[in-house]
């Protein structure tokens, strides 16, 4: 391989990034600051919930492809390519992205450079990071040193994480120059063919967010129409599945329910307000208000509809809440629906207890207040109310008779739409749905 690639940043994007380059046949050095994680990573223990992933994992370190470290000086010596994949979380008590860290890994790497190498960001940023953090390398890399940057947005879903970094729909890059592009072509030629869009700095950070916008804002429309749909005595899941047959809007990323929550679409788009606000565009992207207040108010008539089955108030009601992660297949709990429902509800008054296939451990450590349970059945044991609210497989596979007999009264809200309400009503289950009669 002509290149030796660095990740700086081992987190959800950066492990998956590192380890999968790695898989492809490149030398990889990982950075973080987190020593605990480096010495987990190096020992082969995957600090995140990825399906398919420790086996890429396992397969670079034993290759010796692929190391960990958390020495700059190290990583500034072996690479070629410096992929940046730092956190851009939302400040707090502000819509805006916190690139501080984006700063720091550019502050850390910069001075120690000492050969020609691309400098490459792949984390999402408001737009004109890039042109900011070029000037910023440029100031601090050694005198006579060749070190460029380029932008590389990434579009990888958690849960298909190996999958979307082998076989990606699309790969964009910013660049300045021609051998940025050239650099970059090469590293990604291994994954065969790919379109490729080349374009400027600020267009590749665009893309970025404007994908999660659209992301978001269709989820939204979905949801707004289940607040229609509740109002009308309509059902949305048979409206977006009638949607979804006309190809022009397509069936993906039109599930009705309680919204979307995690580390990306909700700090996404109101970074991009905010961003767009400093620019002077702010009434360009005033719609993404509404579509961050649907997906709020979901949480909100998810909370009202429990309260509605449990009589009219959570005091004295056990309420069994199957789901933390903020979708199936992750341990991420990042602005997670589900357990901001949950919290909401032990706020109220109700005996809250929480089950997670994955994300239990860290949900418990986030939010101590709950009580939590080893299974479903441990979770619904006694409950007056039960609420599905991750669409993990186990719970659709769930019997309801077997769940029937645990709890203390047959109650279900199916956040997620992803139950056959057929089965659990004739069960004996009082079965409610977001956005369906
Ligand atoms: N999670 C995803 O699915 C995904 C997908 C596409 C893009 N992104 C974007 O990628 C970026 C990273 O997201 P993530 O989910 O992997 O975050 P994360 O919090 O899981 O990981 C970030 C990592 O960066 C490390 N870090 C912080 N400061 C550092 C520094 N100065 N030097 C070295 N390491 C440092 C942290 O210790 C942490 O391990 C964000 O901008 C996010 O929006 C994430
Ligand atoms: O029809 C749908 C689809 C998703 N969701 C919810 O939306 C959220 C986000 O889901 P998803 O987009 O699958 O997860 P992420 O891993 O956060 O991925 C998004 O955010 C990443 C980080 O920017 C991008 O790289 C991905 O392309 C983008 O899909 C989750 O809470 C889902 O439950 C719905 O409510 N309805």
């Amino acid at each position: 391989m002509p290149y030796r690639l660095t990740v700086i940043g081992t987190g959800y994007l950066g492990i998956t990034h590192a380890a999968c380059m790695a898989d492809l046949g490149f030398d990889v050095l990982g950075l973080d600051i987190d020593a605990d994680k480096i010495d987990r990573l190096n020992n082969g223990e995957l600090p995140i919930h990825e399906p398919g992933l420790e086996p890429v994992l396992r397969r670079g370190l034993d290759s010796g492809r692929l190391r960990f470290t958390t020495s700059y000086e190290e990583i500034a010596e072996f690479g070629d390519v410096h992929f940046i994949c730092v956190g851009t979380p939302q400040k707090r008590g502000e819509y805006a992205a916190d690139v501080s860290y984006m700063d720091a890994a550019i502050d850390s790497l910069a001075p120690l450079l000492n050969r020609e190498c691309l400098v490459v960001g792949k984390s999402t940023v408001p737009v004109g990071t890039a042109g900011r953090l070029a000037d910023r390398l440029a100031r601090l890399a050694p005198a006579g040193v060749q070190a460029e940057l380029a932008w590389n947005p990434e579009f990888l879903r958690e849960g298909f994480a190996v999958q979307d970094t082998l076989k990606p729909d699309r790969i964009v890059i910013g660049v300045r120059s021609e051998r940025a592009e050239k650099v970059l072509r090469e590293v990604y030629e291994p994954l065969g063919e790919v379109p490729m869009v080349v374009t400027d700095f600020a267009t590749s950070e665009l893309v970025k967010t404007a994908a999660n916008a659209f992301l978001a804002t269709k989820i939204s429309f979905i949801n707004a129409m289940a607040e229609v749909c509740e109002a009308a005595h309509a059902d949305v899941k048979q409206l977006s599945e009638a949607l979804a047959y006309d190809d022009r809007i397509g069936g993906r990323f039109l599930n009705a329910g309680l919204g979307f929550g995690g580390g990306c679409l909700p700090k996404d788009i109101r970074a991009f307000m905010a961003r767009a606000g400093e620019l002077g565009a702010d009434q360009a992207l005033t719609f993404l208000r509404e579509v961050d207040a649907i997906n709020m108010r979901r949480r909100a008539r998810m909370v009202d509809l429990a309260r509605e089955l449990a009589g009219g108030s959570f005091h004295g009601c056990t309420v069994g809440v199957l789901g933390a992660a903020f979708k199936p297949n992750s341990d991420d709990i990042r602005d997670s629906p589900a357990l901001d429902v949950a919290v909401t509800i032990g706020h109220q008054g109700g005996r809250v207890t929480v089950y997670d296939p994955i994300a239990l451990d860290n949900a418990r450590k986030a939010h101590p207040e709950l009580s939590y349970g080893e299974s479903a059945l441990e979770a619904v044991r006694g409950a007056h109310v039960v609420l599905l609210l991750t669409e993990w497989q186990e719970f659709v596979e769930l019997d309801p008779e077997e769940l029937g007999a645990a709890v203390a009264t047959r109650r279900i809200v199916d956040g997620r739409n992803a139950l056959n309400a057929e089965a659990w009503r004739s069960a004996g289950w009082h079965y409610r749905a977001l956005g369906r009669p």
